[in-house]
């Protein structure tokens, strides 16, 4: 349609601009990529040199740059961007929101979102079948979500199977009135089994007080996790074997099985128009955007929008009320989480002549 001749794809995420080579991307080759699961292209944390980046995208004569990845790659791709602007370059940057965590915000959501929260049902319901078998049963499932809960949030809204969900964004605690031992007490007695779905990135607060783990970095800057999973089932098993109530606990961890799958039928439809979209955009003369849809209306949105801030659950919005009434967990919420949470929902520009200005949305 634009008559382009030449497609280059660079291997191995930022790094791969200057140390490696590049593959050319033809129809043919790319043919059936929707139909494999992780990436043709490759991919990497760290190694984001911005002047080494540019230098490589001038030597070679690009003109035209589309950066696919979630909250991390797009912090990478204004530096990129800025880089061009200051050297005066006729390059259009581009991102492309591709994300099982669904952490970047603006957009409705990201792609790879959707296939995520559909694998995570087949793990939900072994949870829910291996729980349901046996006395006292309780299934354990680990979902992704570093910072974000929105993975295990709506896995958890769509299978009804779980009772209780746990997230980075919603603290909980652990012992006496109101906690997750007195909970899965309750669950326990009255049905006999139960399923807990927690987000890799939930109770790591807690965690690093009981194993006083130091802080690690992965090479792109992201909290190293501790395996809450592993940690959260010894805890309740060693709560209930105090208590001598015996039960039995199964544990799932996914993760990498839901991330590797190739993309279900919406996600592929999704990516056609984030494709179509940021073609059109650069082709159009935009530079420096992302595109995606907002409110369900595609858009191009300026990068410094979309690094701004990261996407995250709010734990005083209607969606993590609904989680709540679904599961009918306890909130763990003392009345000053509840204060911050809205602090950070309606920052200072939020207030108008001292009320806070509230917009009605079924979000
Ligand atoms: N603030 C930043 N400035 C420049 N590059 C960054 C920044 N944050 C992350 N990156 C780079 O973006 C790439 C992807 O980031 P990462 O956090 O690993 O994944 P994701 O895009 O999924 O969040 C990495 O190569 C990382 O070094
Ligand atoms: O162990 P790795 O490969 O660093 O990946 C783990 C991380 O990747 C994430 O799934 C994000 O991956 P994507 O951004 O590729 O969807 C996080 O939830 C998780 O912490």
């Amino acid at each position: 349609m634009y008559g382009v001749r030449k497609v280059l794809g660079i291997d191995g995420g930022y790094k791969g601009f200057y140390a490696k080579n590049t593959i050319t991307l033809t129809p043919k080759f790319v043919d059936d990529i929707h139909k494999r699961g992780g990436t043709i292209l490759g991919t990497s944390r760290g190694g984001h040199d911005s002047v080494k980046i540019v230098d490589r995208i001038q030597d070679r004569g690009i003109n035209q740059v589309y950066i696919i990845g979630g909250d991390g790659t797009h912090k990478g791709a204004a530096v990129i961007f800025e880089e061009i602007r200051r050297r005066g370059l006729k390059v259009a940057v581009a991102g492309i929101p591709k994300t099982i965590d669904n952490d970047i915000p603006v957009i409705d959501k990201s792609f790879g979102f959707d296939t995520a929260v559909e694998e995570a049902q087949r793990a939900i319901k072994a949870a829910h079948v291996e729980s349901e078998s046996i006395g006292n049963g309780i299934g354990l499932v680990k979902l992704m979500g570093r910072y974000c809960g929105f993975i295990a949030m709506y896995a958890t809204l769509a299978s009804r199977d779980v009772d209780c969900c746990l997230i980075p964004e919603s603290p909980f605690y652990l012992e006496g009135k109101g906690g997750l031992y007195e909970y899965i007490g309750k669950q326990l007695k009255q049905n006999g089994h139960m399923v807990i779905v927690i987000a890799e990135g939930a109770g790591q607060e807690l965690l690093s007080e009981s194993l006083q783990s130091v802080d690690q970095q992965d090479a792109s800057g992201n909290k190293l996790l501790q395996d809450v999973g592993l940690w959260i089932s010894h805890k309740i098993k060693e709560h209930f074997a105090k208590k001598k109530m015996p039960i039995n606990l199964k544990y799932i961890d996914p993760t990498y099985m839901i991330r590797a799958i190739p993309s279900i039928a919406s996600d592929n439809v999704y990516c056609t128009l984030l494709a179509h979209g940021a073609v059109h955009g650069a082709m159009a003369g935009y530079t420096g955007f992302t595109v995606g849809p907002v409110n369900g209306r595609h858009a191009y949105i300026p990068f410094n929008r979309i690094i701004e801030k990261q996407n995250k659950v709010v734990i005083t919005d209607r969606m993590w009320a609904r989680l709540l009434s679904s599961t009918n967990q306890p909130s763990f919420l003392k009345p000053r989480d509840i204060a911050e949470a809205k602090k950070e929902k309606y920052p200072a520009n939020g207030i108008l002549d001292g009320k806070i200005v509230k917009t009605m949305s079924m979000n």
